[in-house]
């Protein structure tokens, strides 16, 4: 089935169940998952992109089981909020083609390189990683992702660490992409935009509709919680 689809997955770690039952199915193309600290939006994003298995229901990724690694790479990419928890190379050319080497691809390096250049960046290749700014490595990431082609691209607060400019920049890219983009944010204003809202509240989801149909709860519920 096209999509994301969940069928009563739950997440139990250690005796807590951090994700109540879900059952979903994902075909917008701009999501937002959206909630308090806490609420198990990380755990969801970690459920999908199959880096946490489901204790208890099944999850399908356009067609494919999130354990199965080589599937997911073309299936699902991940921005983090922090870059420096993604990258793993000394060198820029070096993170870039990684995941195109997983997939496979002899020409990997090649692409990376070329893909480098069309973004008028093709004197960062040899960097070292360390030399880029916040900014710069979060795009980095984004480019290794893009590079992979995949058909769902999950973010996780991935302007967080960003100036006012390169957060817009970023979000522009973003914008313009043909892929579905899962967002993960704490943040109301990061919704609009977004067909679909996913609002979760204590590992289930709490309202589940469009940006008006779910924005002004959340905010009332924020307020009077301020307030308390
Ligand atoms: N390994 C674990 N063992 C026990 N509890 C955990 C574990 N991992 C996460 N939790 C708890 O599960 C809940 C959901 O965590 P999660 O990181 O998914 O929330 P979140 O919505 O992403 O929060 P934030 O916005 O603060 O990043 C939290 O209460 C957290 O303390």
């Amino acid at each position: 089935m096209d999509g994301i689809v969940l069928q009563g997955a739950e997440v139990t770690v250690q005796g807590h169940r951090l994700l109540q039952p879900l059952t979903l199915h994902l075909t917008e193309r701009r999501i937002a998952v959206l909630g308090r600290n806490g609420a198990g939006k990380t755990t969801l994003l970690r459920l999908l992109a199959g880096l946490q298995p489901a204790s208890a229901g099944t999850v399908q990724v356009e067609g494919a089981d999130p354990a199965d690694r080589r599937a997911m790479l073309g299936a699902i990419g991940i921005l983090f909020q922090n870059s420096d928890h993604q990258i793993i190379f000394p060198t820029v050319i070096e993170e870039l083609s990684f995941g195109l080497r997983q997939m496979g691809r002899p020409d990997a390096e090649e692409t990376a390189r070329a893909a480098l250049a069309a973004e008028g960046r093709a004197d960062w290749a040899d960097r070292p990683v360390s030399t880029l700014s916040q900014g710069q490595k979060q795009y980095l990431c984004l480019l290794s992702i893009l590079l992979m082609a995949p058909q769902t691209i999950l973010l996780d607060e991935p302007f967080a660490a960003l100036d006012l400019p390169t957060r817009l920049r970023l979000r522009r890219r973003l914008a313009d992409l043909p892929q579905r983009l899962i967002t993960i944010t704490h943040d109301p204003a990061s919704v609009e935009g977004c067909e679909r809202v996913l609002w979760l509240e204590g590992g289930a989801i709490r309202a589940d509709g469009p940006p008006a149909a779910v924005l002004p709860d959340f905010v009332a519920e924020m307020e009077r919680l301020a307030r308390a």
